[in-house]
């Protein structure tokens, strides 16, 4: 079986948030002597395209509107990955320092009609096509409704939404960008009287995922407009909760941390951390540490930071410790309240991959309060290091997180996204800190979960085999 995912982000090429993460894991663990899983994506200009050298294997030209444009399918000359990537490369459109940007209907159009054009010259179609979020949302429209992709209708193909808040909205005047087709069927493409990328792909696809079962759920009563439009469209909707690579993700073998660690020496390697941590941003190592890693964005609850942070810091009992950005008044608050709690808080307000690890090993907590939590990655990973989450019990955290005053329970929960509930977990937190010898006994409960991707890759194998 051969499947292609299809999608703007795969970790390590490019990353933005958990969608790379997720693609650049699941086709690993779906890689086997019967199975084929690759990934075509955009070639951007960055770090990893700077550092590597790739061989053209295709040129050609798409038609965009009345526009030709010119693109190039590369591959790796040395592929380190662990399955076959191929790059959509577009000068004028993809090649950019940035995964994201204002003109992204011409940019991810031209890349889904170059990847269609370029699939017609194969000897053999994949078995599957697997897309992912919007940006690859025309996808299943085009394969079933193109003229030009005719070829391709018995393929199946599969959309997994990551996030629908973001939806690829645009306007009925650009309509003649998209590849001649049954002009009979354009309503296929709109919702709410605009092009909306992601809702023709939940019509169009033969089966839609998400990336957790209660994440799917939530989305017929709240899913930026689409609710109804999930709620008619059920029958071919499933929930499968994402992994982790455990590989990359191993505290173990972690290359990016201070000092490795496992099970049996968790104390010492997550101390080494949590020092180095407290070194470089001034923190007060004696004090427990409470970490927050992501976007700073409404969904995330960032919002409410300031003032929880606030609320927490004043107590002087406690670490935090931002890495994150986003939404800039946000950033300017958090960056801020610097000055007000100076040997408590600190705030890095960028990017930093490297960090990320560090934080994961060496924070005590790590906070996520989000409104909207699809299934969330964070939490996972803080598990896998020794990290107890303190999560709003939503989407994928929902299903990941169990709170301690449960049977097994080994995370700290709260119902609501508000700075009550947040500042109160945040005290039960510390109240578990100070109990060392409980603390310590979760810590190693928790780094014992296995949330490895075998379990769903394989439940995506058995969806790609249910749909053929
Ligand atoms: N400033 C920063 N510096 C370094 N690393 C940073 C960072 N900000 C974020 N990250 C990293 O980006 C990833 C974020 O993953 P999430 O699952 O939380 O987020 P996201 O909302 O982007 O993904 C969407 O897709 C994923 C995948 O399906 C779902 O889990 C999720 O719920 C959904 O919102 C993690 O690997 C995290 O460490």
């Amino acid at each position: 079986m051969t499947i292609i995912h299809i999608s703007a982000e795969c970790y390590p090429v490019a990353k933005v948030g958990g969608l790379a993460d997720v693609v650049g894991a699941l086709p690993k663990y779906q890689n086997s002597p019967e199975v084929s899983s690759q990934v075509i994506m955009p070639f951007y200009n960055n770090k990893f395209t700077k550092e590597n050298v790739f061989n053209t294997i295709y040129s050609n030209q798409i038609s965009l509107g009345n526009t030709l444009v010119n693109f190039n399918v590369l591959t790796l000359k040395e592929n380190k990955l662990e399955f076959d990537t191929f790059f959509i490369d577009i000068p004028e459109l993809l090649f950019k320092d940035y995964v994201y940007s204002s003109d992204d209907t011409e940019r991810f159009l031209s890349f889904q009609i170059a990847v269609l054009d370029w699939m017609l010259s194969w000897e053999k179609y994949p078995d599957i096509i697997h897309c992912h979020d919007h940006h690859t949302g025309l996808i299943p429209f085009m394969l079933q409704e193109s003229y030009n992709y005719e070829a391709f209708r018995k393929i199946p193909n599969i959309l997994t939404i990551h996030n629908a808040q973001y939806q690829g909205w645009f306007p009925h005047l650009k309509v003649g960008l998209i590849p001649p087709f049954n002009f009979n069927h354009v309503g296929l493409l709109d919702w709410g009287g605009t092009i909306n990328p992601l809702a023709a792909a939940i019509k169009c696809a033969w089966h839609v995922t998400t990336v957790s079962p209660s994440y799917m759920e939530e989305l017929k009563l709240a899913a930026n407009g689409l609710e109804s439009l999930l709620s008619a469209e059920s029958d071919k909707c499933s929930g499968i909760l994402n992994g982790i690579d455990s590989h990359v993700w191993n505290p173990e073998t972690d290359h990016y941390i201070i000092k490795n660690y496992n099970i049996k020496t968790v104390k010492a390697g997550a101390e080494a951390n949590k020092k180095y941590l407290c070194d470089t941003f001034n923190l007060d190592f004696e004090k427990p540490l409470f970490a927050f890693i992501g976007r700073l964005v409404d969904e995330k609850g960032s919002d409410l930071f300031p003032e929880v942070f606030k609320l927490a810091l004043e107590k002087n009992n406690l670490n935090i410790l931002l890495l994150g950005s986003g939404n800039s008044f946000v950033e300017q608050q958090l960056e801020a309240l610097k000055k007000d709690y100076i040997g408590t808080y600190n705030a890095f307000i960028g990017y930093d991959e490297k960090l990320s690890h560090i934080i994961y090993s060496g924070a005590d907590f790590l906070l996520m309060p989000s409104r909207v939590e699809p299934c969330g990655l964070n939490q996972m990973y803080a598990l896998r290091y020794g990290t107890i989450p303190i999560v709003r019990s939503i989407g994928g955290l929902k299903d990941t997180v169990t709170d301690i005053s449960k049977k097994d329970g080994f995370g700290i929960c709260h119902n609501n996204a508000t700075v009550l509930e947040i500042t109160n977990a945040i005290d039960r937190g510390i109240n578990l800190y100070n109990d060392q010898p409980k603390y310590k006994k979760i810590r190693k409960k928790i780094m014992e979960i296995d949330h490895s991707w075998d379990v769903s890759a394989e439940e995506y194998i058995k969806l790609y085999n249910s749909i053929n």
